[in-house]
């Protein structure tokens, strides 16, 4: 019997019909084109689709760059305020001895002057200073670890910014000629009374570590590490400044090698040129890859198992606030009496316009049982140590659950070759730029005007090739202090002689410094981009939730925008 092997009915179905003319065979070959056409199309659409929501479920991921000092912490406490303002209240606490360490660096500042004031005059020939307590409010020249106490400033030029080189120092400007307030016993018996609080500096100093100093060794290197320029220089992998840091800094360069730079890996659609490689691999060969790990600014603080003495630290912190509690009436006293302010306003040293400065509330903030105020926490001054990465999901609005990782970055020079891999994978970046410091310079690097070396950074992250289509938002900050600085008659133009007859308040001087900046991303930016800036005060919280809310919409517009191009 013959078998009979059934024909594969798909492949019936699909057969061409008998007997088909010419014509219809070119009408079917049209339509199933057009139908393969449809189901691509269909295919691409669904693979953009895919592609959108992966990228709409991504973290934003936000970076703050700035010079140091220039407010990225302190705008990160504004998001917390406004955001997560649980995780802010449960480090609300740990800020005291921060508050109280800054306090006592003011007290010991004036310790020094008036220690310096009343030697007698062989020994105030020599200058011996005390080594210690840097005054951090002597804002002629930044903050001023380890410097003296009017150094010249050099101009920040014409903002003429297409090199990097720094600017020729200035003469030293004359000093007030008017003789020194005389100090009496009574100053100098406060001076006794008071001398506890150089232990307790050290105490808090070593407790807190690396970040609760500011650099004292002087940095050469550029404004930024990244640019090829700087590239056969190699930057110190890790600068630890206080005295007990180290074993923690350790720990940290142990484990740093997290997060590899990748190539490519923001996104497909990113195209790598061959200058990108090249400013990838310039930064490679001088440092590495490598990501520091993102940490906790109380890392050094609250990482027990790092440390050996561990059990100590609590009654430290604690035994420091009794001591501060007790000098309580003692530091009121100083910083009301009228020859001492006599002596600061001689020296030309403003404590008050420097970081961390909470001599105003000495009363508040000395008392036992003080606990820290929302504001005192964002006036407080802890330098970012490495790279910290603060997680936010915001909780109401269209944009409900979506998570934002912003990184908050060291911002002295010695510190920004932490910043480059962070570069790969953001969606925006907030610069820092206090217009404030026209008249001061860098404390890791005296010889560079503060506003220069805003604006070369600024120019580096403008033109960075990588950066390109990343959305940059500019805070030109410390409005207040840039305010009270030309209320009181220093002159804008004598630090920037572009400024011309220009009238120097600030609604003017913040309007140039808006122009100059925005000149720079215009003519440095690889494409076309939009200029968004804002003049903040950011230790305002109540005007910088304003700015906070325009800020996150308008990154999340953006993103959403990007998102749906794909
Ligand atoms: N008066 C005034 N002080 C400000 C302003 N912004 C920041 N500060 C203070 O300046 C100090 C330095 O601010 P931070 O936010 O720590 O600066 P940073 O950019 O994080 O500095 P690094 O961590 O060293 O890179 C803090 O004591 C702040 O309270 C401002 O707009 N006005
Ligand atoms: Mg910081």
């Amino acid at each position: 019997m013959a078998i009979t092997v059934e024909r594969d009915p798909l492949a019936l179905a699909l057969e061409p019909p008998t007997g088909e003319s010419p014509a219809e065979l070119w009408a079917r070959e049209q339509r199933e084109a057009q139908a393969r056409s449809i189901s691509h199309q269909i295919d691409d659409q669904i693979k953009a689709e895919r592609d959108a929501l992966r990228k709409r479920k991504k973290p934003i991921k936000v970076l703050l760059l700035g010079q140091s000092e220039s407010g990225k912490s302190t705008t990160v406490k504004n998001f917390q305020l406004a955001y997560a303002y649980s995780s802010f209240l449960e480090e609300r606490s740990a800020w005291r001895a921060v508050i109280h360490l800054n306090l006592i660096r003011s007290v010991n500042a004036i310790l020094d002057l008036v220690t310096k004031a009343t030697a007698p005059p062989p020994a105030r020939a020599r200058t011996p200073s005390a080594p210690a307590a840097p005054p951090p409010g002597l804002r002629r020249a930044a903050s001023l670890q380890g410097r003296t106490i009017s150094p010249p400033v050099p101009p920040a030029t014409d903002l003429e910014l297409d090199t990097d080189t720094d600017a020729d120092l200035d003469a030293d400007e004359p000093r007030d000629a008017e003789p020194a307030p005389p100090l009496t016993d009574a100053h100098r018996l406060l001076l006794l009374r008071l001398a506890p609080l150089r232990r307790v500096q050290r105490d808090l100093e070593q407790r807190l570590g690396a970040g609760s100093t500011e650099p004292v060794e002087q940095y050469s290197g550029g404004a930024a590490p990244w640019v090829r320029a700087g590239a056969g220089r190699r930057p110190r992998e890790f600068f630890v400044t206080s005295r007990s840091g180290w074993r923690s800094a350790l720990n940290r360069v142990k484990t740093s090698a997290v997060g590899r730079l990748s190539m490519g890996s923001r996104d497909e659609a990113r195209v790598e040129t061959a200058s990108m490689v090249e400013e990838k691999r310039a930064w490679q060969q001088t440092v590495g890859s490598k990501r520091a790990r993102p940490t906790s600014p109380f890392a050094d603080m609250l990482d027990e198992g790092e440390r050996e003495d561990g059990d100590e630290d609590v009654p430290v912190v604690e035994s420091a606030a009794e001591v501060i509690a007790s000098c309580a009436e003692d530091m009121a006293a100083l910083w009301a009496d009228a020859s001492i302010r006599a002596l600061l306003k001689h020296e030309d040293v403003r404590l008050e316009e420097g970081p961390g400065f909470f001599l105003n509330d000495v009363a508040r903030v000395a008392a036992r049982g003080y606990e820290p105020s929302d504001d005192d926490v964002v006036r407080a001054r802890l330098r970012t140590m490495g790279v910290q990465e603060y997680r936010f999901v915001f909780e109401r609005g269209g944009e409900a659950g979506r998570e934002w990782l912003i990184y908050d970055v060291g911002g002295a020079r010695s510190s920004r070759h932490a910043w480059f891999p962070y570069f790969d994978d953001i969606n925006a970046i907030i610069f820092l730029a206090p217009i404030s410091c026209f008249d001061e310079t860098l404390a890791e690097d005296t010889n560079v005007n503060r506003l220069q070396d805003s604006m070369l950074l600024w120019k580096a992250v403008c033109s960075s090739k990588l950066l390109r289509k990343v959305q940059l938002i500019l805070f030109l900050n410390k409005c207040d202090l840039l305010r009270a600085k030309l209320a009181r008659g220093v002159r804008l133009v004598d630090y920037v002689s572009s400024y011309g007859d220009r009238p120097n308040d600030t609604r003017n001087a913040a309007k140039y410094f808006r122009q100059q900046f925005k000149e720079l991303l215009t003519r440095h930016s690889p494409e076309k981009r939009e200029f968004y800036s804002f003049l903040t005060t950011v230790v305002d919280t109540k005007a910088t939730a304003v700015t906070v809310a325009a800020v996150r919409e308008g990154i999340q517009r953006n993103h959403l925008k990007e998102a749906e191009f794909l």
